[in-house]
């Protein structure tokens, strides 16, 4: 059996006791961390929570060569994620390439970014459309950088039909965590190419520490925004739609939003 296993948002007591039990009575334990970290906590300090030795995953080793899965045919083994264990395309392409392999497969959720963010922000779950990621620049073989202009197609799909736009940020080995504040400048500048208005006068929403004791939750027009100081990672932002006034006025209460927000409203 291969049990999937989220782990929630920020340090080693965030899993459920469903999800402590399973991996206390696990064979063997298997983790990953490029999808997203637990900021608040060591592998040392899993471990020892755990009473067991847990294997850290690369990116290659689960969406590559996936072979460790093969203990699953004759072990308990479990699979840990930051966040819920489902709320990632990779971890449902690995769920199906063990059903396909014949290993029976189980979920054990923990809490998500994905709702914590409505939950923090007061912004409306069923409001939102496409997610998308913002990774950073990287050199083109002709030494040019590249921003991805996706996220930006995204934020304007989405606002044509009036929803939200989640937005993870990039977490790189060598160019670190993105902020907020990366994030919100390289959606100016390919505002700045585009020119399509998108980001004109429009209210975001940004989020650091998750589910920690000190949660950083700021909403204001992008241009001031990305001056603000949210501290240490991770981070994650919102691009809203026209706001509900209820989303409005909890962004004025919750996120410290200019209340004049709350004059532009939908019913
Ligand atoms: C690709 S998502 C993974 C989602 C995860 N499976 C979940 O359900 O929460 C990872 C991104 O979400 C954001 N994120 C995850 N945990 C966070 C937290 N505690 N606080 C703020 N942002 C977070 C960051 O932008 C991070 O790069």
């Amino acid at each position: 059996m291969l049990t999937f296993i989220g782990l929630g948002l920020f340090d080693e007591k965030d899993i459920s006791v469903k999800g402590l039990e399973a991996v206390q009575n696990a064979d063997m334990v298997f983790a990953e961390f490029y999808t997203s970290v637990l900021m608040g906590t060591t592998i040392e300090r899993l471990e020892e929570l755990y009473g067991k030795k847990v294997r850290i995953l690369s990116r290659e080793d689960v969406e590559q060569y996936p072979g460790w899965i093969d203990h699953a045919k004759e072990k308990n083994i479990v699979f840990l994620t930051g966040g819920d264990t489902m709320v990632s395309t990779t971890h449902v392409d690995l769920r199906l390439r063990a059903q396909d392999a014949g290993i029976g497969t189980e979920l054990i959720h923990g809490a998500s970014i994905s709702s914590a963010v409505c939950g923090l922000s007061g912004l409306q779950n069923y409001r939102f459309g496409k997610a998308s990621t913002i990774p950073h620049p990287y050199t083109s073989s002709r030494g040019r950088t590249i921003v991805s202009e996706t996220p930006y197609d995204t934020i304007k799909m989405n606002m044509e039909k009036d929803m939200h736009t989640l937005i993870f940020l990039d977490i790189d080995k060598k160019k670190g965590y993105m902020t907020v504040n990366q994030a919100l400048e390289l959606l100016l500048e390919v505002e700045g190419r585009r020119a399509e208005g998108i980001m004109d006068n429009t209210i975001a929403v940004g989020i650091a520490r998750a589910g920690s004791p000190e949660p950083s939750v700021k909403a204001g027009y992008v241009n001031k925004l990305k001056e603000h100081d949210f501290g240490g990672p991770l981070h994650i932002v919102v691009i809203p739609a026209a706001l509900h006034f209820i989303e409005a006025e909890a962004l004025v209460k919750l996120a410290g939003a200019p209340p004049e927000i709350m004059y532009s409203t939908e019913d």
